[in-house]
Formats: structure tokens, C-alpha cells, sequence
């Protein structure tokens, strides 16, 4: 038999399988997915690979073909439709197939399995009883005293570790094999798993769905039992209780001997999440993040590939669960950009989802209060099916929202980083002792040029996106649109109102907290963002104290705004709403949008009535007055018709090329060299290329192509035209090239 095998290195030029020799003695071993150690190369050095696929028939001859040294056996084997997701990832995002199978499997670094000796009972309760007795009779103390151990535990099946009756009933080694011998019990190889999740299981009723909740619940089961599966966008509003209908379909889903994915962002992965739906679902749930060691994230893919949970909750990462019979992948806060990878394969975990799913007859549900433009086009089309809540579930009242414009606080000579409402608000509910959150868009912070009398943003007049500042020793001289290279002189004056008052400016955490204390000594402040919450457990411990309510004010960046519950916030202050609209990427209008309208939804989740101000510079901006109105269908039908005005995704599909050297002439030598070959394709806009964004990391040169077609497989016939000529082309060795579809941030 021969396998073909991929390389475990990221080289384009070993980006193919090599056709290996399966000793003999190796064949039971050599499946599809099963890692082996193969010589390779002129000194036949020991590298690992990925077996992807097995012949019975040699492709090149015969006698000079190697052979598999090994294969590891420890470890998981990945299914094999988990390889095939591994190629159509590669074939739509890019990358090498050994970045890909790297996605799809689990870590195996670093990984000792802990095997432990369990004692099981091989009789029945009662035969035990009797043997005991009959031991008693005999004066057999030691043995009675093991069968009595036996017949203690709690879980009768389930017997107890060696170690148990080595200490507790004071059992040897030869008497527990002699034991066993006759028949009495068994000793068992158990391998011990760590648990990411604690024991300190509080147990959560389900609770009774309300009328728009149960449709959709309904409307998914009649589907999934007829034998139907698609893949649903739930639109339901900040509050309306998505998360329970998440957990009613996978208790059907379970009932049917399925298993579920909930993917989560990472951000919004705290112990609110997790504990509400271990709560209900306790031992079949386990969890995947960032935090856990190598070794305890191989061990959750362990456990669901042996069909010990039932549900694997995480981000993106989790989508690879080697579930054997996935019925349902989840993904809640589908509008989230870090759903996008941003290491090759810079796939998409959305994209992905809805791929694994077809191949394994499965559903998706993403739920989102704020889709993003794609899914929500996609039901448009009726690619996707949607379902909506439009009510706060349990009675809360969506949160009243105020727009502070802040022109106006400057003429009112208002120099403070509070508009004279907020401030008003934020007394009466330190006096209510009811809590606070202030939230800081500081996404695109001081990034672009404003002015900030009339609110005008200097943008690039062809592609409608703020252009960015250039430093010249130390000073802003000239700006720059990152799309399509644009340059402009930095204004003295606002090219709108005149004003000098032009440039640009941010705010931090820091400096609210400073503020804060100013006008409210009195107030007990938590900040979160990136310094305080390094820690292990920083972030869920500011949440948790804000929880408790041992402060009044929380602030912090788009961090806070994810998917928390705190039933006595009652204002959200919201302090530069517009920043992010200034990121100089096409979907600020629409990261915008969904950041504010998610912040509102912070407020009076609870008993008590929500406020919201929300404090801007353009205040008649769409984005901003959508938000404010809470009406996301106002907001998508504007967005949509500015992308298929200016053919942005998701009407039509853009592909970002970054191109690296560390010499600047060669990228953009290389970036110029690559645009010229787009010169066979029809109907493609190439615009570049240009510096990137970050033009220069660590000393590599970066430089971008956009390139524009409304057929997705045309770019991905791009990229592959792009990765041959990088192979074959051996001037640009120093070079290096990435792509990245459809970019989410
Ligand atoms: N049927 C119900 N009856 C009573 N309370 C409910 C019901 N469904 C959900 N809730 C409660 O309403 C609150 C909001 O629910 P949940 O957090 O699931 O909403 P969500 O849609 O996920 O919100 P967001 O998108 O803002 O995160 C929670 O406290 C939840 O326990
Ligand atoms: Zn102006
Ligand atoms: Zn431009």
C-alpha cells in the first residue's frame, strides 16, 4: 500500500503530497489523517506529515520510493472529511495544505497522556453482596473489606481509582489481581483528562420560552426531523434571549444522538457564558480557549472524538471538533471580525461553519442583534434562513438612546470629555446607586483628521473611506486613502466650515478614569482595557466585581460592550461614537453601527428603564442615527446600496494581497510584477498597489493590492496564478506573499 503524504512545513514548494511505501506491519495504523514520521529529502532527514490520502498503486517507481519509518499513534487521528475541509480551506483562502491541516487538528505539542488504574466491579450488586458474605465466612477479612469498598461507592458501575483501595481499604497488589483473576473485578486503563471547567456547578432550570423564542425553536425542530438542515440567522435584538434558544435547539439535537459546536467570540467567552450553559447541559458541555495549555485543548478534542461530550463551546478554533455525528454548529455574535483568522489560512469561520456543515448534513444557526452585511444579504438572497426576536425577553424595555452632539458642547464652550447631559445622568444614578457604563470607541483612535466644530472627516473622494495621516518628523503633513493610494495635502483649515480646529485626536481609558474622578470624587471606578486586564483572569475578575457591585462606573474599550448581562446598569455613556468610523476601511460605517447599537444594548437589561447618551461629532451620520434609533433594517438598507454603489463585498468580493521583503524596492517590484498578470482576467478592478496600512513590521516591507470581481472562484483562480508564479519564480526567494478574502476588520 502507499500513502501520499504532506510535509509538515510551511513551504510553498513542498505544498503537494509525497507518495510513501506502508510497511506492512504498518497498515493497520496507516489511515487516512494519521500522522507518521517519513524520511525526506537528499539526507533522508526524519520529518513529520499528514497522511491524505492511500493507493495500492505506485506513482513513480517503485523501487525508489520510501518508506513510512512510524506512525504516532498518539494522538488524534482527524477524521477524514476534516482533511477535505483542510483542501477546500486551502483552495478558498489560500495558505498551504499544511497550514490548513495544522487548523483542523488539534495541538499535539508538549502532550503526555496521564493514564490512571481504575477498579470496576465485574459482578452484579447482589452477586457482589453474596461474595462478600461468603468471604466474611471464610475469615477472608481482606477480601470482604475490598468487596465491602466495591459495594460503598456512590456509583455502584462505576467502581473507584486503584489508588482508592491501595490506601482506603488497605488492599495489595497481588490481592486486587487475585481479585480479578476469579472473576470478581476488573482493573481498568483509564486516561485522565483535564477538565477546563470547575465543579462548582450551579444548575439552571430551562426557562419557558416566550412566543417568538418558541417559533423559532418550533420552526428548527419540524426542519431538523424532516430531515432538513439549513443554515438560519437569528436577528433578534440585544437582550431578546437568543442565548435560550441556542440551548433548546441543541437539547434537540442532543435528544437525537447529535452532537453541537457553540462558537463564541473569545472575548465574550467568560464565565456568564459558559457557566449558564454548563448549567444546563453540565458534564456534555466542555470549552476551548485561548488560555488552556496545548495539552488541555488536545484533551477537549479527545474527549468529544470519544463521544464523552457532547457540545464543545469556543471560538473560532472549536469549528474543528472531531464530532462523529455533528448535528448543529451555533454561532453566536456572527457579526464578530474575529471569526476571520488573521494567520494563514486567513479563513473564515462563518464560511467554514456552513462548509463543514454540507458535508456533514448539519445545521448552522448564527445569531447576531447586528449581522453583519453578509448573512443578512444572504437571507435577502435566500441563501440563509432568517428568523427574528424583536423583543427584549423578560419583560426589559429596549433602552432609550440620546444623541449628545458635540459641536455643540464646543459653542457652549463645554470643554470637558462629558457633554453637560451625560453628566446630568451620571449624578442622578450615583445617587440611585444604580451603575454606569462608559464606553470609548477606540477603534480607529486619532487615526484619521477631523474638525471638530463642524465634525467633517477628510475623506479620499474616490472610495468614501477616511483617509489616513502621514507623519513626517513628527508633524502631519500629508494624508493618504490605503485603497487606491490617493494623496492629499493635511488642510490648515476645514475644508467644510473653516474652522481651524482640524487634526487629529483620540482618548484614552486612563484619562476618562482621570476625568471621572475629577467631576464625580465620589464615584468607584473600574477600568478595563488592555493594561488591566493582562492578567489570567483579569477580565472575568473586573466583570465579576462590576457584577457584585463593587463599583458604580465601568469603563473601558469595545471589550465591555460584548454580550454581558448586568441587570443594574442602568446608562451607558457612550464617548466618542464616531471614531470608528474614521478606520479608512469600507466596513467602518458598519463596525460602527454594530459597536453602538451593542452598547445600548448594555443598558436596562434588568427590572429598571435604560439610558443611553451617546456622544458624537456627526451626529446626522447614518451609522450613528440608526444606532441610536436601535433600527438595524434602516441601517442595512443604507449600507447595502453604498457597497453595491461603490461594489464592495458582500455585492461583490474583494481580495487583499500583502506582499513582504525586506527590501521595499522588491515588494513593490513583486506587487507591480503580480498586478500585471491580472491583466488576463475580465471584469477585476486591481487598485494599488500601495504601502499597507502598516507599511512596515519589523523591518519587513509591506505592500497591497486590492484586487475586486464579483466572482469568488475568478480570485481564488487569482491567488492560485499568484502561488504558482511565487513557486516557480526563483527572483522573489526573498519575497513573500498572503491573501486574505473579504477582510472583516
Ligand atoms: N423566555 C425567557 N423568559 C425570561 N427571561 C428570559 C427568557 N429568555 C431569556 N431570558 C433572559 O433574558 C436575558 C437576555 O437573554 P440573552 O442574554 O440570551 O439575550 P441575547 O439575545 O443573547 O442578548 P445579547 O445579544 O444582547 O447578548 C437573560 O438574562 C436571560 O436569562
Ligand atoms: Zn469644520
Ligand atoms: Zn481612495
Amino acid at each position: 500500500m502507499f500513502a501520499d503524504i504532506i510535509v509538515d512545513v510551511s513551504v510553498k514548494s513542498l505544498d503537494r503530497p509525497f507518495q510513501y511505501l506502508v510497511p506492512e506491519e504498518m497498515v493497520a495504523d496507516a489511515v487516512i489523517g494519521a500522522s507518521v514520521i517519513i524520511p525526506f529529502g537528499k539526507g533522508n532527514r526524519e520529518m513529520k506529515g499528514y497522511i491524505i490520502g492511500l493507493s495500492g498503486t505506485a506513482k513513480y517507481d517503485i523501487h525508489k520510493t520510501k518508506s513510512i519509518l512510524r506512525v504516532e499513534k498518539q494522538g488524534v487521528v482527524a477524521e477524514s472529511h476534516l482533511l477535505s475541509l483542510a483542501y477546500w480551506i486551502k483552495e478558498n483562502f489560500g495558505g498551504t495544505m499544511n497550514d490548513a491541516i495544522k487548523a483542523v487538528m488539534p495541538v499535539r505539542k508538549e502532550v503526555k497522556e496521564k493514564v490512571a488504574r481504575h477498579i470496576i466491579p465485574a459482578l452484579s450488586r447482589k452477586e457482589m453482596e453474596q461474595k462478600k458474605v461468603y468471604f466474611e465466612q471464610k475469615h477472608n477479612t481482606a477480601r470482604a473489606r475490598i468487596l465491602q469498598g466495591l459495594l460503598e461507592q456512590k456509583d455502584y458501575e462505576k467502581g473507584a481509582p486503584y489508588e482508592t483501595f491501595l490506601h482506603r481499604f488497605k488492599a495489595t497488589a497481588a490481592l486486587l489481581k487475585g481479585l480479578e483473576e476469579k472473576g470478581i473485578l476488573k482493573i481498568v486503563s483509564k486516561q485522565i483528562y483535564r477538565d477546563p471547567l470547575s465543579d462548582n456547578r450551579v444548575v439552571t432550570k430551562a426557562k419557558v420560552l416566550n412566543e417568538e423564542q418558541r417559533t423559532i425553536v418550533e420552526q428548527f425542530i419540524t426542519d431538523f426531523d424532516a430531515g432538513i438542515r439549513k443554515d438560519y440567522l437569528i436577528h433578534g435584538v440585544t437582550g431578546s434571549g437568543k442565548t435560550e434558544v441556542y440551548m433548546n435547539l441543541i437539547d434537540h439535537v442532543l435528544q437525537k444522538g447529535k452532537q453541537a459546536i457553540v462558537l463564541i467570540p473569545e472575548i465574550a467567552l467568560t464565565f456568564q457564558t459558559v457557566q449558564r450553559f454548563y448549567g444546563r447541559f453540565g458534564s456534555k458541555v466542555s470549552i476551548m480557549h485561548s488560555r488552556l495549555s496545548a495539552g488541555e485543548r488536545y484533551d477537549q478534542f479527545v474527549r468529544a472524538k470519544r463521544g464523552e461530550i457532547q457540545i464543545m463551546i469556543g471560538p473560532r478554533s472549536a469549528l474543528f471538533t472531531p464530532f462523529s455525528n455533528l448535528g448543529l454548529i451555533v454561532i453566536d455574535e456572527e457579526h464578530e471580525s474575529s471569526y476571520q483568522s488573521d494567520s494563514p489560512p486567513k479563513y473564515h469561520a462563518r464560511e467554514v461553519a456552513v462548509q463543514r456543515a454540507k458535508m456533514l448534513h448539519a445545521s448552522v444557526v448564527m445569531g447576531s442583534a447586528t449581522p453583519s452585511l453578509e448573512a443578512y444579504y444572504r437571507c435577502q438572497t435566500g441563501e440563509y434562513s432568517l428568523m427574528t426576536l424583536t423583543k427584549r425577553a423578560g419583560n426589559a424595555q429596549m433602552a432609550e438612546v440620546e444623541i449628545a452632539d458635540l459641536r455643540a458642547e464646543l459653542k457652549a464652550r463645554n470643554f470637558s470629555i462629558f457633554s453637560r447631559r451625560l453628566q446630568e445622568e451620571i449624578k442622578v444614578r450615583l445617587q440611585k446607586r444604580e451603575q454606569i457604563i462608559l464606553f470609548i470607541n477606540r477603534r480607529g483612535y486619532a487615526g484619521f483628521v477631523s474638525c471638530r466644530e463642524c465634525g467633517e472627516v477628510i475623506q479620499c473622494d474616490s472610495c468614501s473611506v477616511a483617509m489616513k495621516p502621514h507623519e513626517y518628523k513628527g508633524k502631519v503633513s500629508i494624508l493618504k486613502c490605503h485603497y487606491c493610494g490617493a494623496q492629499k495635502q493635511m488642510p490648515k483649515v476645514c475644508p467644510a466650515c473653516g474652522s481651524k480646529y482640524i487634526g487629529t485626536f483620540g482618548l484614552g481609558t486612563q484619562q476618562v478614569e482621570e476625568m471621572i474622578h475629577k467631576h464625580f470624587p465620589e464615584a468607584r471606578v473600574l477600568r478595563m482595557d488592555a493594561d488591566t486586564t493582562s492578567g489570567k483572569e483579569g477580565h472575568s475578575r473586573i466583570l465579576q466585581q462590576f457584577a457584585q457591585q463593587k463599583a458604580d462606573i465601568l469603563v473601558g474599550t469595545q471589550m465591555i460592550v460584548k454580550g454581558h448581562d448586568f441587570e443594574n446598569v442602568t446608562l451607558v455613556g457612550i464617548l466618542a461614537a464616531d471614531l470608528s468610523l474614521n478606520t479608512g476601511s469600507y466596513r467602518a460605517a458598519e463596525r460602527t453601527f454594530a459597536l453602538l447599537a451593542q452598547a445600548c444594548g448594555r443598558a436596562g437589561r434588568g427590572k429598571k428603564a435604560g439610558k443611553v447618551i451617546l456622544q458624537t461629532y456627526q451626529p446626522d451620520h447614518y451609522s450613528i442615527q440608526c444606532a441610536a434609533a436601535q433600527d438595524y433594517k434602516a441601517f442595512y438598507r443604507q449600507e447595502i446600496a453604498k457597497r453595491q454603489m461603490l461594489q464592495y463585498p458582500p455585492i461583490s468580493n474583494i481580495l487583499e494581497v500583502l506582499v513582504f521583503s525586506e527590501k521595499e524596492e522588491k515588494a513593490a517590484m513583486l506587487a507591480e510584477v503580480l498586478k500585471s498578470k491580472t491583466i488576463s482576467y475580465h471584469d477585476m478592478i486591481v487598485l494599488g498597489p500601495n504601502d499597507a496600512p502598516i507599511a512596515k513590521l519589523r523591518d519587513v516591507y509591506r505592500k497591497i493590492l486590492y484586487i475586486r470581481s464579483k466572482d469568488y472562484q475568478m480570485l481564488c483562480n487569482v491567488k492560485d496564478h499568484f502561488e504558482k508564479f511565487m513557486q516557480t519564480s526563483h527572483m522573489y526567494n526573498d519575497c513573500r506573499i498572503t491573501f486574505t478574502f473579504n477582510n472583516e476588520s
